[in-house]
């Protein structure tokens, strides 16, 4: 049991162990698959058709929801209704409608000064644009705060952020956002920005330890069994860990293990029954002739006994099938405990058994049979009297044990005609 536990525990580590890098690479492709859809929304940013729009804040319909527009000065700006709809129905595919907090813009328009589009426009983005009204805009704190380029630089730079997790002004929710800078003639013109839920991470490794039976948890203790991972577009230094949790490893290795144990122990006995149906009778306990017969021909010095109960059909016939199955039953039980556990025992008939044993003095055998016989007639069987016959005999030098057999039963049946309850050697 300690083995299997060991076995089964080293096992589940090291499981475990091989799954992080599996874990790591998920949470990078949930992350990168959400900025692959914004990137493909910058398109349509860059295209989008203008419409006026009054000073103030403005809520348009669409189909999961309500975009909500504030606008500084009255003036042209994107329309981006259908897009960010879109944007927001395929992030909450990628990670869960429950996890997606807001989807936003923030633009630079030219006449209208800074626009924000919020899908949803929370009160709480409205007081906190209101607060800092005359102070700094959205898009210079946003560029500020995660060090993103003003100006396109170079082909392959990569402005897109992943900010760390932080609490909403406003709401308080504990969120990461993804930015994603759109630049149009080489000047930063709006972000686009996804924020979601700091729990998706969490929310992600869960469900991966639901699906492969890991024990693996966010920590942000680095040991000798945690692993640092990273995520793609993050460039602060916040330690995040992936470390397996060893008490719920030990509990599942004891489930496993106890699992195991019970498992083997069924297939065992399945097998133990399997094995004596096929070698032993199971009324008498002795070898099934049909099993034995065939390796008696490689016998070359044995003593044969066999022996018959005597007037077997008539306690069938007065007693019953029942009783009869108890009298072979009580007759090969003491037969049993007359030989030596080395002598082999085979029911070679309904009430017939043939005994093998090393070959021996012709009176030792006489002596044998007569003691079987005896212990066999001692005491009666269910108060029914019980004797048998016996006939027995040596097997001679190069005689196949075939012969041997045949003249036991010759001596048998002379027993039989000689009144029965009787043993003859020939
Ligand atoms: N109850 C029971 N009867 C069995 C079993 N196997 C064989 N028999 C019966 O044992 C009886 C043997 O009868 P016989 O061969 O005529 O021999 P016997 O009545 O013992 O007479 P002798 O051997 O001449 O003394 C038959 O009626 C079989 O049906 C068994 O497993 N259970």
């Amino acid at each position: 049991m300690c083995a299997v536990f060991i076995l089964v525990f080293i096992s589940l580590c090291y499981y475990n162990f091989l799954s992080i890098n599996i874990l790591e690479r998920k949470l990078q492709t949930l992350i990168q698959t959400t900025v692959d859809v914004t990137k493909r929304f910058h398109g349509f940013y860059i295209n989008a058709d203008s419409k006026h729009y009054d000073e103030g804040v403005h809520f348009e319909k669409i189909d999961n929801g309500e975009l909500g527009i504030i606008v500084k000065n009255s003036g042209d700006i994107h329309q981006l209704n259908n897009g960010m709809s879109q944007l927001k129905n395929e992030i909450e595919e990628i990670i869960g409608s429950d996890l997606l907090w807001t989807v936003a813009v923030i633009e630079k328009a030219n006449v209208a000064g800074e626009v924000t589009h919020f899908l949803p426009l929370r009160e709480a983005y409205i007081s906190l644009d209101e607060s800092r009204h005359s102070r700094n805009s959205w898009i210079s704190r946003t560029i500020a705060g995660e060090s993103i380029d003003k100006s396109y630089r170079i082909f392959n730079e990569n402005n897109v952020r992943l900010t760390e997790p932080y609490y909403e002004k406003g709401s308080s929710e504990y969120i990461r956002s993804i930015l994603y800078p759109v630049y149009i003639d080489k000047e930063i013109q709006a972000i686009i920005i996804v924020d979601f839920k700091n729990a998706l991470i969490e929310t992600c490794i869960n469900k991966y330890n639901k699906e492969n039976h890991t024990t693996l948890e966010l920590t942000d203790v680095n040991h000798v069994f945690s692993y640092r991972f990273s995520l793609p577009h993050s460039i602060t230094k916040e330690k995040n860990y992936i470390s397996w949790n060893f008490s719920n490893i030990i509990i599942q290795a004891l489930l496993f293990t106890i699992i195991i144990i019970i498992i083997i122990n069924v297939v065992i006995s399945f097998y133990r029954k399997t094995w004596k149906d096929y070698y032993y009778d199971s009324m008498t306990g002795f070898y099934r002739r049909d099993h034995y017969e065939p390796k008696l021909n490689k016998m070359t010095h044995a003593s044969v006994i066999i022996c018959d109960i005597d007037h077997f059909k008539s306690i069938n016939d007065t007693y019953g099938h029942d009783v009869g199955d108890m009298v072979i039953h009580e007759v090969t039980k003491r037969i049993r405990k007359s030989i030596r556990d080395t002598d082999i025992a085979i029911r070679w008939g309904g009430e017939e058994f043939v005994i093998i044993l090393p070959k021996m003095k012709c009176n030792d055998l006489i002596h044998k049979s007569e003691h079987i016989r005896k212990s066999v007639s001692f005491g009666k069987i269910n108060e029914i009297s019980v004797t048998i016959s016996l006939g027995c005999t040596h097997q001679n030098p190069g005689e196949n044990i075939i012969s041997t057999l045949k003249r036991a039963d010759k001596a048998l049946y002379q027993s039989k005609s000689l009144g029965r309850n009787k043993t003859t050697f020939l």
